[in-house]
């Protein structure tokens, strides 16, 4: 069964249409790649299943339940994590305080400082940072912020990851790696991702599918090989063939 079903999605601010009629869905244990250029509505598409935006029409079913129009916190609560393009920590607390406080955050129910901790350290050990109550977010790289991002979605217990513009600033090698450690945390947790990115590289390498946006509307469904191949795709990432360099 899909685990998010994402149907007829629009989203317009006044006059303008930023998501398009866009439909998807996504398998249990996928790892889909919803890619696009700069502007193509990826963003938007991520706020309006996370609940940071209420569609303009469309439905986006959750194992089933539709959750369209649902505040953040409640889309968090039913188990969708999510990281954002620009990680904005808690700078004065620890990594553990930081991921604690995510547990809590997305927690259906009352838990425990105990448990709230217990939940942090598995996910900043997924994530491969320190988990002790001392290290804080000061010194920490482009690549360390997005693994704490990283952290503070997972210590919420997400079914289902929203992982924004994870490679956004990162060298080839720390990209491999971020992409590798997706990887893993769907084949190790069985959690399914859903991964926004604006580049193509090597996202390729460990999607399942991939959706292709343009200006808001759905171009392209199917494997990262046959988006390699397709016609539409080459020429929104790199324009009409009479515009390539020979
Ligand atoms: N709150 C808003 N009000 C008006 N227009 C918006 C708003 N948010 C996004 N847009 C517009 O909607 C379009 C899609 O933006 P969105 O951020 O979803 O694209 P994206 O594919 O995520 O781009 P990027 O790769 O740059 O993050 C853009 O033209 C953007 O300017």
């Amino acid at each position: 069964m899909a685990l998010l079903e994402v149907a007829g999605l629009t989203k317009r601010f006044g006059g303008f249409t930023a998501v398009d009629n866009v439909s998807f869905s996504v398998a249990e244990g996928e790892i889909l790649g919803l890619l696009g250029p700069n502007g193509s509505g990826k963003s938007t598409t991520f706020n309006c299943i996370a609940g940071m935006l209420r569609p303009s029409s469309g439905s986006v079913k959750l194992a089933g339940e539709e959750i369209a129009g649902l505040t953040a916190d409640a889309t968090c609560r039913r188990g969708i994590g999510r990281t954002f393009q620009i990680p904005r920590p808690f700078r004065g607390l620890s990594l553990l305080e930081n991921a604690a406080l995510a547990a809590h955050y997305g927690a259906s129910g009352h838990i425990t400082r105990e448990e709230a901790l217990r939940r942090a350290r598995e996910a900043l050990r997924l994530a491969q940072l320190p988990e002790d109550p001392e290290t804080t977010t000061q010194g920490l790289g482009a690549a360390g912020l997005k693994k704490l991002e990283l952290a503070r979605a997972l210590a919420t217990q997400p079914k289902l990851l929203l992982a924004d513009e994870s490679l956004g600033g990162l060298d080839a090698g720390e990209m491999r790696q971020a992409a590798e450690m997706l990887k893993r945390i769907r084949d190790e947790r069985g959690i399914t991702i859903v991964w926004v990115e604006h580049i193509m590289g090597v996202l390729l390498s460990v999607v399942d599918r991939v959706v292709v946006l343009d200006h808001g509307a759905v171009i392209f469904q199917g494997t990262p090989y046959e988006a390699q191949e397709d016609a539409k795709v080459a020429e929104v990432y790199l324009g009409p063939p009479e515009a390539r360099a020979a």
